[in-house]
């Protein structure tokens, strides 16, 4: 399918800004303190998970100052659209984390269907504990579970398909330096 650059740019133009970059900077600051606080003496294993885990795990990664091991995951549902479809693994974890604590490191908790499969898989493979860390949660009565939560979360949203930081709108804008909503969505 072709992209429209300019439908692609004139979304970004007519984008609401929710959080600015020091907005976002300053949730992430808090989050690698209580990160820091409380998983320094863990040894975690962290995965992020891709594609849009990159920028918040990228800003993260280096405030936290303790000893981790590092790599990456593929989950996706969304696959560059703007609302969600059967999960789909493209990358399972390579590292091994048996009776290691994990740390999940991803931009944002929507409908929880991701994460809740992650923690599932990671549990289900022998992890001694599951952490996660969101970026942003989105608020509204249709998560996967309504327990689901993630232990560090930076921000929350109102019900709008967002972008930036990580987060794409068609595969764009994963490079904004701020968080946006969709015009209409
Ligand atoms: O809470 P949920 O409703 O399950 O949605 C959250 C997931 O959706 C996005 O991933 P996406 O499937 O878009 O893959 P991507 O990160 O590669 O863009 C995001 O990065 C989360 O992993
Ligand atoms: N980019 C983006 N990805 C998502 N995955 C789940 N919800 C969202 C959203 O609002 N924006």
């Amino acid at each position: 399918m072709s992209v429209d650059l300019e439908h692609i740019c004139q979304v970004k133009a007519e984008a609401d800004c929710l959080y600015n970059e020091a907005q976002v900077d300053a949730a992430i600051e808090a989050i690698a303190q209580k990160i820091n606080a409380e998983l320094a003496n863990r040894n975690p294993v962290v995965f992020c998970v891709m594609n849009g885990g990159l920028v918040f795990a990228g800003r993260l990664l280096p405030k936290l100052d303790f000893p981790l091991e590092l790599s990456y995951l593929h989950a996706t549902r969304y696959r560059n659209e703007t609302s969600g479809g059967d999960l789909f693994w493209k990358a399972k974890p390579e590292l091994s984390f048996i009776d290691r604590d994990v740390l999940i490191i991803d931009d944002i908790l929507d409908e929880g269907h991701t994460l809740h499969a992650i923690l599932e898989f990671c549990r289900h493979a022998g992890a001694a504990a599951v952490h996660t860390a969101v970026l942003i949660e989105k608020e509204h009565q249709r998560k996967a579970s309504p327990d689901l939560k993630a232990d560090y979360v930076g921000l929350s949203c109102i019900d709008r398909y967002i972008f930036g930081y990580g987060m794409d709108y068609k595969g764009y804008w994963r490079n904004a330096p701020g968080i946006y909503a969709v015009k209409g969505l």
